[in-house]
């Protein structure tokens, strides 16, 4: 199953609006939203841009795809803007989700309330381990993988969220896509392999923090007094060096939004 690629088209397949895009509208979702629930009725392309984190200029280019261009001197309307985008985005129908692996992470997953509030109703959770299943978690029982493919059909699944170890994550993943699942956030540390016309999204808090990580160490040294570089280590012997291997074909997104 775990063949093909999934080439991600540089635009969304609704209306040639750039990936880029569709990456920071739920930015500027997130800021409307706290406005709407402010009752602010409008925003300035500048105020919205600093609570969305993005650049203005690159905002108003965003919203001219949505055919949103505001009134000189008085902005945005907040609702209308929170309804376009909520449109475009797809929010303005439920969608049934299923996360597969209630561990530690499915199960915070699961009791999560801001998936809810989105528009994303958890339908069902779904574990390998027997000893699971029948329990509650969030007020839903865990069913075992043995019936995944009748879940999936039961519920109108389209999107499901894998959060099982990554040795499991690819096998979970054929499954899903095999019983009709097409949206997949990954949180397993591992690249997934997926036909054409399936989307991957991949969560790595870890790689986030290494991100941080690096920016940190360069304010570091930025702020250290010069001193002698320290030597790097010896490169390893000819025979210890292995190949690095390649990312598997499944075309996924980092988790970083572009700013
Ligand atoms: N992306 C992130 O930022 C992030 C953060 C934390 C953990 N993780 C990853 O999330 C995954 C889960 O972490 P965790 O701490 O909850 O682990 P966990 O061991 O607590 O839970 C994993 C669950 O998956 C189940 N499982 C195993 N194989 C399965 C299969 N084939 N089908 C269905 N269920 C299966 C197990 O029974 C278990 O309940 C790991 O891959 C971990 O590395 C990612």
């Amino acid at each position: 199953m775990a063949t093909g690629r999934n080439h991600r088209p540089a635009t969304s397949r609704s209306r040639g609006i750039p990936e880029a895009t569709v990456a920071r509208l739920p930015l500027y979702l997130r800021a409307l939203t706290a406005l709407s629930e402010r009752s602010v009725p409008t925003v300035s392309s500048e105020e919205l841009a600093a609570a969305a984190g993005v650049n203005s200029a690159k905002l108003r280019k965003d919203f001219s795809y949505l055919g949103s261009y505001g009134t000189r001197g008085v902005g945005y309307d907040v609702e209308y803007l929170v309804y376009q985008i909520s449109r475009e985005l797809g929010l303005t129908q439920d969608w049934p989700v299923v996360i597969v692996g209630i561990g530690n992470l499915g199960a915070a997953l699961a009791n999560y309330g801001g998936f809810a509030s989105r528009g994303f109703r958890v339908a069902a959770l779904i574990d390998a381990d027997p000893t699971l299943a029948g329990r509650t978690v969030a007020g839903i029982q865990v069913q075992h993988t043995d019936g995944l493919e009748q879940i999936i059909a039961d519920n109108g699944v389209s999107i499901g969220v894998i959060a099982t170890p990554a040795g499991s994550a690819q096998q979970v993943c054929d499954r899903l896509v095999a019983a009709g699942v097409t949206s997949i956030l990954n949180f397993a540390p591992t690249v997934l392999s997926v036909p054409e016309g399936v989307d991957v999204r991949k969560v790595d808090l870890s790689i986030e923090l290494q991100i941080l990580a690096f920016h940190e160490q360069r304010k570091a040294g930025e702020e250290a007094p010069e001193e002698e570089e320290t030597a790097p280590p010896a490169a390893p012997p000819a025979a210890a060096v292995t190949k690095r291997s390649e990312p598997g074909p499944d075309g996924d997104v980092p988790a970083v939004m572009p700013a």
